[in-house]
C-alpha cells in the first residue's frame, strides 16, 4: 500500500483516484488553494500551503508519501511548479498509469505523468514530467512530448510529432505526422492540425487556423 496526497480537489482528483488501484494506493489527504469541499467523503481536504505545512507537521508516521498534482486544463506550468514545490516538501511525484492504458515497453515516462484510461503511448515515445495524457488519447511512435503538456481526451497525435513544454491539445484534436506544437501553444477542441503551431499560438478548426498569438 502506497500513501498519496493530491494537490487539487476537483475533477482531475476524481479521475486520478479512479486511475489508482485502491488495493495498492491510499489517498491520505487533498489540498486546494480554494476553500472547497473534499471530492471524496472519506478523505479530508486542507486549504493551501498553510494547510499542507500543518498537515505535515501533525504527521506521526514516517512512511513515504507521494504527491500527485490534480490540475488539468492548460495550466501545465502550474502543475510542474507545484510538483517541484511538493518535492521540496519531501514528497516525490507519483506517476499514474491507469491499468487500462497501453504504454509501449520502450516509452520513456517522466515523473508525475498521468496516463489515463484507454490512452495509448506507442513505441519510442518520450513524455516529460507532469504530462497528462487524458482518456482515450493516443500518442503514436517517436513523439516527443515536453514537460507539463496536456493531451486532451480523445486527441490523436500521429507519429514523430513534437509537443513543446506546457502546450495543451484540446479534446478530440488531431495532429498530422512530424509536426511541431510550440511551447504553451493551445490546439482547440476538434482541431485538425496540418502545419506547425508556433509558441503561444492558439489554433482551432479543420484545417486548424490561428485564433491568436
Ligand atoms: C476532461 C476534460 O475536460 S479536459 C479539458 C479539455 N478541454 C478542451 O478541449 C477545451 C479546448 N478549448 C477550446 O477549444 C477553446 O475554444 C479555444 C482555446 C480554442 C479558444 O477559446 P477562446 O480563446 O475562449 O475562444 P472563443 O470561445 O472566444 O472563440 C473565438 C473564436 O474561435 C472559434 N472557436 C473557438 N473554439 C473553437 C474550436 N475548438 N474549433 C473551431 N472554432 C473554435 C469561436 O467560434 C469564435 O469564432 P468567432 O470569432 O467567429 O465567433
Amino acid at each position: 500500500m502506497r500513501d498519496v496526497i493530491l494537490w487539487g480537489g476537483t475533477g482531475q482528483a476524481r479521475v486520478l483516484r479512479e486511475a489508482l488501484p485502491c488495493a495498492d494506493f491510499r489517498i491520505l489527504a487533498v489540498f486546494d488553494n480554494r476553500p472547497i469541499p473534499s471530492p471524496f467523503p472519506d478523505v479530508p481536504i486542507y486549504l493551501g500551503e498553510e494547510g499542507l505545512r500543518s498537515w505535515l507537521a501533525a504527521r506521526t508516521e514516517a512512511i513515504e508519501v507521494r504527491a500527485c498534482v490534480a490540475i488539468g486544463g492548460h495550466r501545465g506550468s502550474d502543475r510542474v511548479l507545484l510538483q517541484e514545490w511538493l518535492q521540496q516538501q519531501g514528497m516525490q511525484p507519483l506517476t499514474v498509469i491507469h491499468p487500462r492504458a497501453f504504454v509501449a515497453a520502450d516509452a520513456e515516462i517522466g515523473d508525475g505523468a498521468q496516463i489515463l484510461a484507454m490512452s495509448a503511448i506507442c513505441a519510442n515515445v518520450k513524455l516529460g514530467r507532469g504530462v497528462i495524457v487524458n482518456t482515450s488519447a493516443s500518442i503514436d511512435h517517436d513523439c516527443v512530448i515536453g514537460e507539463g503538456v496536456h493531451v486532451g481526451p480523445g486527441a490523436n497525435l500521429a507519429g514523430e510529432v513534437r509537443v513543446e513544454d506546457y502546450a495543451f491539445i484540446g479534446v478530440g484534436a488531431v495532429v498530422s505526422p512530424g509536426l511541431k506544437i510550440g511551447r504553451s501553444a493551445i490546439v482547440g477542441a476538434g482541431a485538425v492540425v496540418i502545419r506547425d503551431v508556433a509558441a503561444d499560438e492558439v489554433v482551432a478548426g479543420n484545417p486548424a487556423r490561428s485564433l491568436r498569438r
